[in-house]
């Protein structure tokens, strides 16, 4: 059985392109940096927080017969050594677009598999390279409501992609989940402990 620790509708929907049968079940984490902690660090340990609190609250239903395995992940924008997160308002949102206006910035995934035999960890960088974004379309861009929820404050797959050129390294990463990677880490996870992930 696999479960995904998580509420973002991109993890759910990629999940379900890659042909995995699983449930999905949000850890309400508090998701701030502690003190100096750099990227890959933040968003490795905040995909295996989010991994264990529900794989704490599931761990009865682990069974040699069908094999509990939790995926968590997290994602950040790195851009000129500062760490973005989701936007907490409107005005955040525009700090950190035109933070990226003109830039090529770092997406960042960490994600972690724990199964009973063992927490498989692992992280995917993206380069992105974003065009020059006027005032204007920014602030048409904040209306639309599509960077609220977004690491960064947009989403590639959205209206965000007519400013984006290029990009270096997994799409997927940049959306919230490397998927050639989850599917390697999932399958290191239930290596002994049975198969959870279903093949189509
Ligand atoms: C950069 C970028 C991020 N995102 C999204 C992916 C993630 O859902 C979100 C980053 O926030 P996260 O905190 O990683 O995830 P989340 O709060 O949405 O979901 P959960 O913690 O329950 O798993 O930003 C896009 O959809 N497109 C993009 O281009």
């Amino acid at each position: 059985m696999l479960i995904l620790a998580s509420a973002s509708p991109r993890r759910h929907e990629l999940l379900t392109q890659a042909g995995l049968r699983f449930t999905a079940e949000a850890a309400n984490l508090n998701e701030d940096l502690l003190p100096n902690e750099a990227a890959a660090a933040y968003v490795q340990r905040l995909a295996e927080e989010k991994a264990q609190a529900v794989w704490n609250a599931h761990r009865s239903s682990d069974s040699a017969d069908d094999p509990l395995v939790v995926l968590g992940a997290d994602t950040c924008v790195v851009v000129e050594g500062n760490i973005l997160g989701k936007p907490v308002d409107s005005a955040d949102a525009r700090r950190m677009l035109e933070m990226l206006s003109g830039r090529t910035h770092a997406v960042l995934t960490g994600i972690a598999a724990i199964s009973a035999k063992r927490t498989v960890r692992d992280l995917d960088i993206t380069q992105v390279t974003f065009n020059v974004i006027t005032d204007v379309e920014i602030s048409r861009y904040i209306v639309s409501g599509e960077p609220l929820d977004k690491a960064g404050a947009y989403a590639i797959q959205g209206y965000a992609a007519r400013w984006i050129p290029r990009i270096e390294g997994c799409y997927f990463n940049v959306v919230g989940l490397p998927i050639a990677r989850t599917i390697a880490a999932l399958a290191h996870a239930e290596a002994e402990s049975g198969p959870v992930v279903e093949k189509v």
